[in-house]
Order: C-alpha cells, then structure tokens, then sequence
C-alpha cells in the first residue's frame, strides 16, 4: 500500500509503502538495473564524529586527521583554511575554504554552535567523566538545537523519522537525562526555552536510528573509523537486509557542493515492487553480531532470509562483537556425531546464495569489507566495472 506524507521528491523509480513489521520502506516502482542510481539525497544535518575533547596523548583517539567542520573533507597539511572569528578550535571552527566558512557561520556554525560548543568543552562532567560516545551525542543535540533555529522545517523532518519503534527512546533514557541536564544550561537565545526531556530522548532515538557514518578515508593499515555522522530525509526510509540489493556511495572528499550528498546505487538487477534495502552495517559480520546491532541500534531482530538460515549454525564467539564472517568460519563447528556430513551437506546448499553473494559482491581487498557495485549504466560505463562502496576501487567482473 503506498503511504501519503511529504517525501513527493524522493525518486521516480522508488514507492513508499507500509511493510508488516518493518513501518515505512521503499519499493521499486518499475524493474532496476544492477549500478542503476536509485537516489541522491543532501543531508538535512551532520556532525562531527569526534569528541569535544580529543585524547591524543594518551592514544585513544583513533585519527590524527583534520576535516573541515562544515564538509568534513580532509585538511591536508598546508593547505589554506580559513577560521571562525570567535573560536579556534581545530576541529570546529577551521574550515577549508571562505565559501565553507561563510556557509558554516550562517547555517552550521552559527554563533549559538561555536558558544554553546566552547560550553560543553569546558564542562568538566561530560568531557572528563563521561565516555567519548556521550560527547559525541551532545554535540549531535547542538547541531539539532540548532537546526530548529535556522531550518525549522527541517528540524520537522528530524522529528517526523522514524525513532526504533514505540520504545526506541527507552534505549538512550539514561543518556537524555544526563545530556538534557547539561544541554539546559546552554545559553539559549532569548525567547527559546531549552528542550524538554521528552524532545531530547526523541531525537537521540532518531540519531541512534538515522545516521550514516561519513567514513575517514580508507587506509588498509588502520580500521575503519567515522569522521562525521549525517542524516538524510529519504535516505532514512530504506529499511535493512542482511544481503542488500543496493548499497550507498559518498565522495566525502571529491568534488565541490554537494560533497556529502548519498548516492544510492542497486548491486543488482530487481523486478518492479521488489523492497530495496540497504546493509546498515559492512556485509560481512556474523550472525550475533548483526543481531545484537540491530537489536541495540535499531530496536528489532532481523529475520531476513540470510538470519533465518543463519540462526540455525552454531556459533561460538559469546561476546558477538568482533569476529567478521571470514573469521568465523573457522569457529562454527556442527555439532559431533553421525548427522555431521548431513548437516554440512545441508548447509553447504543453504548457503549458496550468501557464497554467491559474498564472491560476486564482497571486495576481497585487506581491511575493506566494502560492497561491490557496478558502475552506473547511464554514464556509458563499460559494462561489468565493479566499484567499492569503501575503498574505491574498481575491478572487472569475471561472468
Ligand atoms: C532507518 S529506519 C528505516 C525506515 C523506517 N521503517 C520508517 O518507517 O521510517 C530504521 C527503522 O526501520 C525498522 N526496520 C528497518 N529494517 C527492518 C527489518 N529488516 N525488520 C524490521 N524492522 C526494520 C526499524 O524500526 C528500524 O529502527
């Protein structure tokens, strides 16, 4: 059943409609080709992935990188920035060029951010007692605070997202009773009152559901960390699968307006009102810990075709948290007796369509675990060009 509400300019090929269990998801309203683009969307906040405090000396801090506090492309080592006038704060107030600047102090880093920002850095209880994460959230509810200044519309939008079902703000209640404490005592401008609890614990549950990591860039020696978080209006309304049928690509670093826009992109062929859905997460992880993100994150427990036949191996890593597909090959072990080369036997079949998926989809360079996609067709791309969705490379396919 198509949905009415006000994403009219989502895309000519997608519907939204309501799916059992899932809410709101996005449809195909005509047959896609594989690489076909299927959305590009602004987002409608970002922010930065770093603590207000960062702790270098003691090697806690995973990057060393600078990105412009508005784009979030990477500062390169003497390049010209240009700076806020009433801060210096490397991280929040350097920009990569007088454009960004002048946007970022109308918009983004308005002068209600840089003092609100230069408060909470001073607020010995967030920054020395809590952990990153919490700074991370609190500047999140600036850049929202924020958005409700100079966009409400938009900050309408934020509202509007889906937050983790009816109880999704429950998850983060401890960390809205202790941000809300602090954000209360923001200087807000004269006739806005500070948010209520209630406003606070909602937009974290929207935060927690909603954003995408704006990844730093590539590097096969050091894992994979988030520069910036952003969220998007439409892009929000995909739901997950565990085997996606597109993926999304950004070109943080490349081009000029528009560097943070998501570009969504189909990893293969679909028919006319087939769900398309994104991995919220790199394909690769295990079963447990695919189910405890979803569950943590995002409020449900996936039973997408992959879960159910994976729910049935054993699995041994207890902790769920860091062992990727590859690795836990070797530990999933079916159980001892005479059934085992049945068993095996069986799972060899059942497995075929993730082999198939991981061999023709999965990019098998050190340390990526991107998703493979192939070029746009529009763009008289030679056919059969494979593109990561993390490291940027490109291959050809072998049919
Ligand atoms: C980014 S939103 C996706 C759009 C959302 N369904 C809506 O109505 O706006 C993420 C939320 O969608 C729901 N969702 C996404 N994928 C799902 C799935 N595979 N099974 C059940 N619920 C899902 C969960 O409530 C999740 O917190």
């Amino acid at each position: 059943m198509a949905v009415a509400d006000n994403h009219a300019a989502l895309s000519t090929v997608l519907r939204l409609v309501n799916i059992e269990g899932k809410g709101r998801g996005l449809v195909a309203s005509q047959p896609l080709k594989g690489g076909q683009i299927i959305l590009r969307d602004s987002p409608i906040l970002t922010y930065s992935a770093f603590p207000l405090k960062r702790l270098q000396q003691q090697g806690i801090c995973s990057s060393n990188s600078r990105y412009c506090a508005h784009c979030y492309k990477l500062l390169v080592t003497g390049s010209a920035t240009s700076a806020c006038p009433s801060c210096s704060h490397p991280d929040d107030a350097i920009f990569c060029s007088p454009r960004c600047q002048s946007v970022a102090l109308g918009f983004t880093h308005t002068p209600w951010v840089c003092q609100s920002l230069s408060y909470l850095r001073n607020c010995s209880v967030l920054v020395n007692q809590q952990p990153e994460e919490r700074q991370v959230q609190a500047r999140y509810l600036v850049a929202a605070f924020n958005l409700a200044m100079v966009s409400p519309s938009s900050f309408q939008t934020l509202i509007s997202l889906d937050g983790g079902g009816p109880h999704g703000g429950e998850r983060d209640s401890d960390a809205a009773i202790f941000l809300h404490s602090i954000i209360s005592s923001l200087p807000f401008p004269e006739g806005l009152s500070a948010p209520s609890l209630e406003i606070t614990a909602s937009l974290l549950s929207k935060d927690r559901c909603n954003a995408f990591g704006l990844m730093e860039p590539f590097s096969e020696h050091r894992e994979r960390s988030v520069r910036a978080y952003a969220i998007y209006q439409n892009a929000s309304l995909f739901n997950h699968d565990c085997l996606p049928n597109a993926c999304r690509f950004d070109y943080v670093d490349g081009g000029n307006e528009g560097n943070t826009d998501m570009v969504i992109r189909m990893i293969h062929d679909v028919p006319e009102g087939r769900e398309i859905c994104l991995s919220y997460f790199p394909v690769n992880l295990s079963y447990p810990q695919r189910q405890k993100r979803l569950l943590d994150d995002y409020g449900f427990s996936c039973i997408c075709d992959r879960c159910k036949i994976e729910a049935n191996w054993s699995h041994e890593d207890g902790d769920g948290e860091d062992d990727t597909m590859e690795e836990e090959d070797e530990e999933m072990s079916p159980s001892d007796g005479e059934n085992n080369e049945i068993e095996q036997e069986a799972e060899e079949e059942d497995d075929f369509p993730h082999a198939y998926f991981f061999m023709r989809f999965l990019c098998d360079k050190e340390n990526c675990g991107g998703t493979l996609a192939p070029l746009s067709p529009s763009n008289n791309n030679s056919p059969n060009i494979m593109e990561c969705n993390v490291c940027g490379s490109t291959k050809k396919e072998e049919l």
